[in-house]
């Protein structure tokens, strides 16, 4: 398995430019996930590795061997993306075996890998059935038994579990996850599914508009994303503006104390979460409750505060109606914030 270097990647379809001076670094053995909303360039940065798109500018390197120039076929990096394509009237032993066979390698000894990886995939007892006799999870894992019989350098999956339903789909990213830390691969996974992305990855890329705007660790790009772009991404939907003055944040929504320097200008941001509210009394910031929408196992408020819509989202069943007045309360001690004349710069907690 190799490490994987990206250098200034970029990449323009009929002018569009599509991926943005992308550098990124991915260890032997680690899982990164590309992760980023429908059109933000995941695909085309996959294949690009892959070798099933040319990057206008920058260079891929595999371990420290340069392959801009090394076609597809020799690239030794297997993408496994949602159509699978298995062969129909193969069984899935055939199927499994098929890369080796076209390798040229010796039955025998495809058979014994191909023996091997039934059981590493746990298909047992279904070798000799064709694609259309099993399940889309079954399916799924003939094609990556497939991808690794040919030992690849590194597994590219493109959003792999989308066709699965839900109990399939979580059975199935933890069963790759595990797959990859038990043989160390080098892989590569590319979804919009957030969720998904930080229950798997080492390290999470997030794309936005063909730029990688953060590349961390799932907990890092959760709690501390570093711009406003990967926090609204997130979900952050609470925004709170103001300047220090006088040693308090002087806010909309009243005046905080706080030790930020005096005169900056900062944004906080506030997960639904993150934001409390309680019946109405004089410790807080009052504000009234405009919408209500009960999901089951937990309820969603949009709170209306000094012409600032708030969300709240909460577990517990308090019986707050339309029309309501509470009390917000925000934890700006462990908030995250952007300093708002150059929000793109790291972020911090108070
Ligand atoms: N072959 C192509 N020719 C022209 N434009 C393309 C081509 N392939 C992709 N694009 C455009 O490039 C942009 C990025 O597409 P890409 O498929 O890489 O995004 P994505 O993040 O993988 O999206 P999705 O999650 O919907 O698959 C999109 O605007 C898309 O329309």
């Amino acid at each position: 398995m190799s490490k994987i270097k990206m250098n200034r990647l970029s990449k323009a379809y009929d002018g569009n430019q599509v991926i943005h001076n992308i550098d990124m670094e991915v260890g032997e053995g680690e899982l990164v996930v590309l992760l980023g909303p429908s059109g933000s360039g995941k695909t085309t940065l996959l294949h690009g590795i892959a070798g099933l798109v040319h990057m206008d500018q920058g260079s891929i390197y595999f371990d420290d061997e340069c392959i801009d120039h090394v076609p597809i076929e020799k690239r030794n990096a297997v993408l496994v993306d949602q159509s699978l394509l298995l062969f129909p009237h193969m069984t899935l032993s055939q199927n499994i075996g098929f890369g080796l066979k076209m390798r040229g390698m010796h039955k025998k000894l495809i058979d014994e890998k191909v023996k091997k990886l039934i059981a590493l995939l746990e298909l047992g007892g279904h070798e000799n059935k064709r694609p259309n006799e099993i399940s889309g999870g079954q399916m799924q894992r003939v094609a990556i038994a497939r991808a690794l019989a040919i030992e690849p350098r590194v597994l590219l999956l493109d959003e792999p579990f989308s066709k699965l339903d839900i109990v399939l789909r979580k059975n199935m990213q933890k069963f790759v996850r595990d797959l990859q830390k038990k043989l160390g691969i080098t892989m590569i996974m590319v979804t919009h599914d957030k969720e998904e992305a930080l229950s798997m990855a080492d390290k999470v890329a997030v794309l936005l508009d063909g730029t990688i705007q953060q590349f961390d660790t799932p907990d890092k790009v959760y709690e501390k994303p570093a711009s406003r772009a990967v926090a609204d991404f997130f979900g952050m939907r609470n925004y709170i503006e103001g300047y220090v003055e006088d040693g308090l944040f002087i806010t909309k929504l009243g005046a905080f104390r706080t030790h930020h320097e005096e005169g900056l200008k900062l944004t906080y941001v506030f997960r639904p979460e993150e934001i409390h509210i309680n019946h109405e009394t004089f410790e807080g910031t009052l504000g009234v409750i405009q919408n209500r929408t009960y999901l089951g196992d937990k309820i969603t408020y949009e709170i209306e505060c000094k012409d600032l819509i708030l969300h709240h989202i909460t577990l517990q069943h308090k019986a707050f109606q339309p029309g309501d007045t509470v009390t917000v309360n925000f934890d700006f001690k462990n908030a995250v914030y952007f300093e708002t004349a150059s929000e793109n710069k790291e972020n911090a907690t108070c």
